[in-house]
């Protein structure tokens, strides 16, 4: 918001004090306050950049001190619960508007973020039945202004997109990285420095944040059960046609999934590698 000029003053909140002393000391935001009511007092655009288990707690914490006529939005990374558990909250003078944009990386807390986080990334809004259309305009304004790309989606469409693009990724990569653990083999330095290229992305994956990762399938539970449950199914396939040598089966399968990233990479669509900047720098390269 910084960089693209948009923003009067930016003013933060973040419940731990560590986080706030660093928020300060590297100048995240023009002013840190140390009560979240205090944040959002004449603010135009209140943004919640909590977990999404702690997203009702917040807006009941800043409900009333927001300013009539205010925008209030988020990022969480689920937003049918975000809704039901924010909406509550919203004076009927605020416009909540729930938000998510595409981008992050593994690394959390204020040093993680960087300016050219959201450039050519997606950012889905979910306005509400009752949103003004000049404030659903603003808050599109102001992430095409930091370099997204907007997306109109209703919530439990979105909830289940992401639980294919974004959920059970994770949890896939968990699991793999767990698997590896167990049988002792992630912190055998060999086996570290002679890992392929696919386990790295998947330890960088895996080094996400707990916290936030609990909240996103606690939230997103049923999206995330069905293309599980879709997922083991298409497992046990190619488990049984390994079994059983039948390698035209598994020939077809990844030819159709080969198609897949071609026709990703033909339409511009592979944004992911300038975005990761610092964080797969960090897992991938720097440290080989
Ligand atoms: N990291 C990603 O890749 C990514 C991408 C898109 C959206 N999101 C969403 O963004 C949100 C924030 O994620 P992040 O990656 O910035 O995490 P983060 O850990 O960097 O920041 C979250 C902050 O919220 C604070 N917090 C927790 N409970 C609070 C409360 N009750 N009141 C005030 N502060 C509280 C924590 O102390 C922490 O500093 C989540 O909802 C997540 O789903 C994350
Ligand atoms: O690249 C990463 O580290 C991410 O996982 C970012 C990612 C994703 O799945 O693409 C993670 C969660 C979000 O809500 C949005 C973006």
């Amino acid at each position: 918001a910084r960089r693209a000029g948009v923003a009067g003053e930016i003013v933060g909140y973040d419940v731990s004090g560590d986080v706030r002393d660093t928020a300060r000391e590297i100048a995240l935001c023009d002013r840190i306050t140390d009560t979240p009511d205090a944040a959002v007092v004449d603010a135009d655009l209140v943004i919640l950049c909590v977990p999404p288990g702690a997203m009702g707690s917040v807006a009941r914490q800043i409900g009333a001190a927001l300013k009539p006529g205010a925008i209030l939005s988020d990022v969480g990374s689920t937003k049918r619960s975000v809704i039901d558990a924010v909406m509550p909250y919203v004076p009927g003078n605020v416009s909540f508007i729930p938000a998510h944009p595409l981008a992050g990386t593994e690394h959390s807390g204020p040093r993680a973020g960087f300016a050219s986080l959201f450039d050519n990334r997606w950012c889905i809004i979910v306005p509400q039945e009752d949103t003004p259309a000049d404030r659903l305009q603003m808050l599109q304004d102001f992430w095409q202004a930091l370099g997204a790309n907007t997306e109109v989606m209703d919530a439990d469409h979105h909830d289940r997109v992401l639980a294919v693009t974004s959920h059970t990724p994770h949890l896939i990569a968990y699991t793999m990285v767990g698997v590896a653990d167990d049988l002792g083999r992630v912190t055998d330095s060999e086996v570290i420095k002679y890992s392929a290229a696919g386990f790295r992305d998947f330890t960088r994956i895996a080094a996400s944040d707990p916290t936030m990762w609990r909240d996103v399938f606690l939230n997103n539970k049923d999206a995330t059960l069905e293309i599980l449950g879709r997922f083991t199914e298409e497992l046990f396939a190619l488990q049984r046609a390994i079994r059983q040598g039948d390698g035209d089966h598994l020939h077809a399968y990844f030819t159709r999934t080969r198609a897949i990233r071609r026709g990703i990479i033909e339409a511009g669509q592979d944004t992911a590698k300038p975005n990761f900047g610092r964080g797969i720098e960090d897992v991938s390269e720097s440290k080989g």
